[in-house]
């Protein structure tokens, strides 16, 4: 199982000063949500997390290394990122598209095999896909590709899961299942950092939470200490009410 540590790092917004710097530790099993409003750096978060955009300072360090010295191949196989925006650069249908969750394990010039499928096959299944299996991923409506990208990092099977906005375009059935997949995945032993909007889902299903504000503060914690009302409504310059419902707080806006 692997571990996700940020020293000191300040991630590169342009145009906004460097605000506080994130000593963060994503152990396994953790589930944490990063919420901010828009613009707060939450998906450029999780790129410098992932190892796709430079920091400004500071570092990321998967299991106690730098990540940019690391080979990519073994990044690959350990992190999987579920980007917020994807585009579908040439026709693919969604069985080959989830395919390529498998090539971190192959080498450069083997073909997919039986195995691959199989596990192919169970992403698309678990995420209800597979009858789309067929299908070009262009076709699909906003929800199914939603659903086609994380079957994808499914299949990649990381120890460390990033989501940009996870439950984007999804319907609250499959809201639901998808955040009962990522807890599943920290129950086995991954960690997982997820960018969410909803605060009642990162309130049910987080149990550590990074708040990102514009201005490049940032406050984190174990989710018990970090829902707290007054800096909820500073961040997204909101008022709130809340209510405890079925064991976890719930927030709704006040108008
Ligand atoms: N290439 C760029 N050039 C200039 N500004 C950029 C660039 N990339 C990102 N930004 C700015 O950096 C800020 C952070 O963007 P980011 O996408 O990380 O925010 P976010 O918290 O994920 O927002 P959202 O909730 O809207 O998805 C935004 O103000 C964005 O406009």
């Amino acid at each position: 199982m692997s571990r996700l540590d940020t020293q000191e790092l300040i991630i590169d917004v342009p145009g906004r000063a460097s605000g506080r710097a994130l000593n963060l530790c994503m152990a396994p099993g953790q589930r944490w949500g990063v919420l901010g409003p828009n613009g707060a750096g939450k998906t450029t978060l999780l790129h410098t997390l992932a190892g796709l955009k430079a920091p400004r300072s500071g570092e990321v360090h998967l299991d106690g290394e730098p990540l940019a010295r690391l080979n990519r191949r073994r990044v690959a196989q350990q992190l999987g990122l579920v980007f917020q925006e994807r585009q579908d650069g040439f026709p693919a249908t969604v069985r080959e598209t989830a395919l390529i969750g498998r090539h971190p394990y192959l080498s450069p010039w083997r073909m997919e095999g039986g195995d691959d499928l199989c596990i192919t096959h169970a992403a698309l299944a678990r995420m209800d896909v597979a009858h789309l299996a067929d299908r070009l991923v262009s076709t699909l409506s906003g929800g199914e590709r939603q659903r086609v990208a994380i079957a994808t990092v499914l299949t990649q099977s990381p120890t460390i899961w990033l989501a940009d906005e996870p439950t984007n375009h999804l319907d609250l059935h499959h809201q639901t299942a998808v955040m009962e997949l990522l807890a599943e995945q920290a129950a086995a032993g991954s960690a997982v950092v997820m960018c969410l909007h909803d605060l009642n889902l990162a309130a049910r299903w987080c149990d550590h939470l990074l708040l990102l504000y514009p201005d490049g503060e940032a406050c984190w914690g174990p989710c018990s200490q970090m829902l707290e009302l007054s800096a909820l409504e500073r961040l997204y310059d909101q008022r709130l009410a809340t209510a405890d419902i079925d064991g976890a707080p719930v927030f709704v806006p006040v108008r």
